[in-house]
C-alpha cells in the first residue's frame, strides 16, 4: 500500500492562528516586516554592500488600493517559490538538524500565512540575487496557489508582498494605522523601514547611541522613557546580559508602585518588538523598574508575543536582579542621599529582596529608617544604642509599649509591617549580626520599681479595693513605680495572658462538656492574668490610693483601667466597654451631686 502525504485544509489553519495563536490580525504587518529584515540578512551575508531597504505602501497610498511590502532581500528562485511558500510549516530559516538560524527573527514558516488574517488573497513577486527571472505566485485562503513567470522583471533582486484588504479588516489598512504598526514593531529594526515618505526606523536604540557626555546620553535616556513609559525616571541602569546578547535599560519608577503587581517590560528580539508587556523578564520583587531590553538570543513563544520560558530566561532574569542590586549598593557609596530618596519611595522592593538576600539585608540594616522608640533610626544606630533592643511584629502593641519602654530605656523597634520580622530574624544571622530580641510585655512590668515596704503595707487596704473593682474583668491589680509618671496606668497582657483571656472567653461561648476541658486548663493559666499596673508616681494615681470612700475608689479604678485598655489600643470586650460607661457616669454623677455640693458649701 502507497503512503499518502497529509492534506492540509488552509481555512483551518488560517482560523487557529487567528483564534488561538495571534492577539489580534495587525500582527500581519510584523510578520511581513520581519521577512523583510530575515531576507535582507540572508542577502548580506553573500553581500555586506546590499542595500537594507523595506518599503511599505498602504492602501492609501496607491490607485489599486493593496498594501506592499517591498525588500531588497535575497528573493526566491523558483523552485525555493514552490518549496518554501508552498508547504506550511516550511522555513529557510532552520538548520539542517531543525534548529533555527540565530542571525534570523523567523524560524517556524507559518508567518507568511497571517497575510490570510486580513486578506484572501497574498501575492508575492520575487527575484533571487543567486540568479533566475522574476516569480510571481499567488496564494488564495482556500488553499490554491499558483506559481508564473512575473509580467515584468524586477530591476534588482528582492520581494515585494501585496496584499488586497479583504472586506471588512479596512481598519486594518489605513495610512495611519499601518505607520502606527511600522513603529510600533520595527521602530528599532537594523533596516531603512518607510511607511510611504514616512521614515520609521532611526538611529537605532537610544542606549546603543554615541553620545558626546554621560549627561547628554542621560537626557536623551529620560526624554525615551518619558515618550515610552510617561514618567521621568528616577535614575536609568544599564542593563547588559552577555550570554543572551541582551542590553537595555532600566528605568526607575519616580513614584511608590504596588509591589503585588508586576511591573511590564518592553521587548524586543533582534530589534523588532515582541511585546511591551513582559512581566517574567525580571525576578518578582524588581517592580520599581520599566525595563526596555532587546535581545539576540532569547526565544519568542510561536505567536511571537511573548517569551519562551527557558533556561536562558531563567539566567537573564537573575543577572538582571544582581544588576539591580549592584546599583543600589553602588547608590549608598555614592550617593547617600540618592539612596534614602529611593528608599522611601520603594522601600518595600527592597526589604522584600533583603528578606533572602544578605547583600541587601545589611543595606537595609544600614540605610532604611525604622520606627523605634527612640525615633525613627536605621536598625544598625539602634542596635549601638541599644544593645539589649526588642523588637514587636505587631504595629498596635508598638504604639502601646513604645512611651513606657522608651521611658524605661529599653529600645524598641517597630517591626510590624510587612517583611519587617523576616529581616529582623534574619539579621541575627549575619555575620556581623545584631541579637534583636522580640519583646513580651511581660518583660516591661520587670523592669518596674516596687514600693518600700511601709508604703505598700499602708496601701493593702486600696489594693484589695482596686482588686474587688476589677476582678469580674478577669485583672490583677499591682502596684508599682515607673516611668513616665505622666501616666497614671498600664494595662500589661503577657502571651500567656493573651491566650488565657482568649480561653476564658471561649469558655464562655463553648458547651458544657468542651467548657469543662477549658475549665480544667484554666488553672495551669490563671496565674499570668493580664495586669492593670497602677503608677505610684502619678500624682492622681496617689490621690485615688488615699481616698477614702471605697465606691469612689472603685470608680476611680474601672477608670483608670478603661483608660489604660484604650491608651494602649487593647481590644475591647462588651465588659469592658460596659465598665467603662459606668465608671464615666459615675464620675459624672459623682461631680455633679457630691462635687458640686462641695463647691456649693465653700461658696
Ligand atoms: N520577503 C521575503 N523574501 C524572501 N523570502 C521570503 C520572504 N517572505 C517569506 N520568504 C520565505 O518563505 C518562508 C516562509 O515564510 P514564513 O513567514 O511563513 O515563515 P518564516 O519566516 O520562515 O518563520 P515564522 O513563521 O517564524 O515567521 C521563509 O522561510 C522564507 O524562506
Amino acid at each position: 500500500m502507497a503512503d499518502r502525504a497529509f492534506q492540509v485544509d488552509l481555512r483551518g489553519v488560517v482560523e487557529l492562528l487567528s483564534r488561538h495563536l495571534y492577539s489580534s490580525p495587525r500582527v500581519y504587518l510584523r510578520e511581513l516586516l520581519q521577512n523583510g529584515v530575515d531576507a535582507i540578512t540572508a542577502r548580506r551575508a553573500d553581500d555586506p554592500s546590499a542595500p537594507a531597504e523595506i518599503r511599505i505602501e498602504a492602501p492609501g497610498h496607491n490607485a489599486e488600493g493593496v498594501l506592499r511590502v517591498s525588500d531588497t532581500g535575497v528573493g526566491l528562485t523558483e523552485d525555493e517559490v514552490h518549496d518554501l511558500l508552498a508547504t506550511i510549516g516550511r522555513s529557510a530559516k532552520r538548520d539542517q538538524l531543525g534548529f533555527a538560524r540565530h542571525e534570523f527573527l523567523g524560524q517556524f514558516g507559518i508567518g507568511l500565512l497571517s497575510g490570510f488574517l486580513v486578506a484572501d488573497e497574498i501575492e508575492v513577486v520575487t527575484r533571487s540575487a543567486r540568479g533566475g527571472g522574476t516569480v510571481r505566485w499567488t496564494g488564495f485562503a482556500d488553499g490554491r496557489y499558483r506559481v508564473e513567470a512575473a509580467a515584468e522583471e524586477r530591476a534588482a533582486p528582492g520581494t515585494t508582498v501585496t496584499l488586497r484588504p479583504r472586506q471588512g479588516a479596512e481598519e486594518w489598512f489605513g495610512v495611519r494605522t499601518v505607520t502606527d504598526l511600522a513603529r510600533h514593531y520595527g521602530s528599532l529594526l537594523p533596516a531603512e523601514v518607510h511607511v510611504g515618505p514616512t521614515p520609521i526606523t532611526g538611529a537605532g536604540p537610544v542606549w546603543r547611541r554615541g553620545f558626546d557626555s554621560p549627561a547628554r546620553r542621560r537626557a536623551a535616556l529620560d526624554a525615551y522613557c518619558v515618550e515610552l513609559f510617561g514618567f521621568t525616571p528616577l535614575d536609568v541602569i544599564d542593563l547588559d546580559v552577555a550570554e543572551a546578547g541582551l542590553s537595555g535599560v532600566a528605568f526607575v519608577l519616580p513614584t511608590a508602585a504596588n509591589p503585588a503587581v508586576r511591573s511590564a517590560h518592553r521587548v524586543y528580539l533582534k530589534r523588532m518588538l515582541l511585546a511591551d508587556d513582559v512581566t517574567d523578564l525580571l525576578p518578582d520583587w524588581a517592580f520599581f523598574v520599566r525595563c526596555v531590553v532587546d535581545a539576540e538570543e532569547l526565544r519568542p513563544t510561536a505567536s511571537r508575543e511573548a517569551l519562551y520560558d527557558d533556561d536562558l530566561l531563567g539566567h537573564v532574569r537573575e543577572s538582571l536582579g544582581a544588576a539591580l542590586r549592584d546599583w543600589l549598593l553602588a547608590l549608598a557609596e555614592t550617593d547617600p542621599a540618592g539612596l534614602r530618596s529611593f528608599l522611601r519611595l520603594h522601600h518595600l522592593g527592597v526589604k522584600a529582596v533583603a528578606a533572602h538576600d544578605d547583600t541587601l539585608l545589611r543595606l537595609v540594616r544600614d540605610w532604611l529608617e525604622f520606627e523605634t522608640s527612640a525615633g525613627a533610626m536605621t536598625l544598625a544606630e539602634f542596635g549601638r544604642r541599644h544593645p539589649d533592643g526588642r523588637y514587636t511584629t505587631d504595629v498596635d502593641e508598638f504604639r502601646r509599649l513604645s512611651a513606657v519602654s522608651a521611658a524605661q530605656g529599653v529600645g524598641l523597634v517597630n517591626a510590624g509591617y510587612v517583611y519587617d520580622d523576616a529581616i529582623v530574624t534574619r539579621l541575627r544571622d549575619l555575620d556581623d549580626g545584631m541579637d534583636l530580641r522580640r519583646i513580651d510585655p511581660g518583660d516591661i512590668s520587670t523592669r518596674m520599681g516596687t514600693l518600700d515596704p511601709d508604703a505598700e503595707l499602708a496601701l493593702r487596704g486600696f489594693q484589695r479595693t482596686a482588686q474587688e473593682a476589677v476582678e469580674h474583668l478577669g485583672c490583677d491589680i499591682v502596684l508599682r513605680t515607673f516611668a513616665p509618671a505622666s501616666l497614671p496606668a498600664l494595662y500589661l497582657t503577657s502571651r500567656a495572658a493573651d491566650h488565657s483571656a482568649d480561653l476564658a472567653e471561649s469558655r464562655a461561648a463553648a458547651d458544657d462538656l468542651w467548657s469543662d476541658v477549658l475549665g480544667a486548663l484554666e488553672p495551669v493559666l490563671a496565674a499570668d492574668r493580664p495586669r492593670l499596673v497602677l503608677n505610684h508616681t502619678n500624682p492622681l494615681t496617689r490621690r485615688i490610693s488615699a481616698l477614702t470612700d471605697p465606691g469612689l475608689v472603685a470608680l476611680a479604678v474601672q477608670s483608670l483601667y478603661g483608660q489604660a485598655l484604650l491608651h494602649g489600643r487593647h481590644p475591647l470586650r462588651p465588659a469592658d466597654t460596659a465598665v467603662l460607661n459606668r465608671s464615666f457616669l459615675g464620675l459624672l454623677d459623682w461631680a455633679v451631686h457630691d462635687g458640686a455640693d462641695t463647691a456649693e458649701g465653700d461658696a
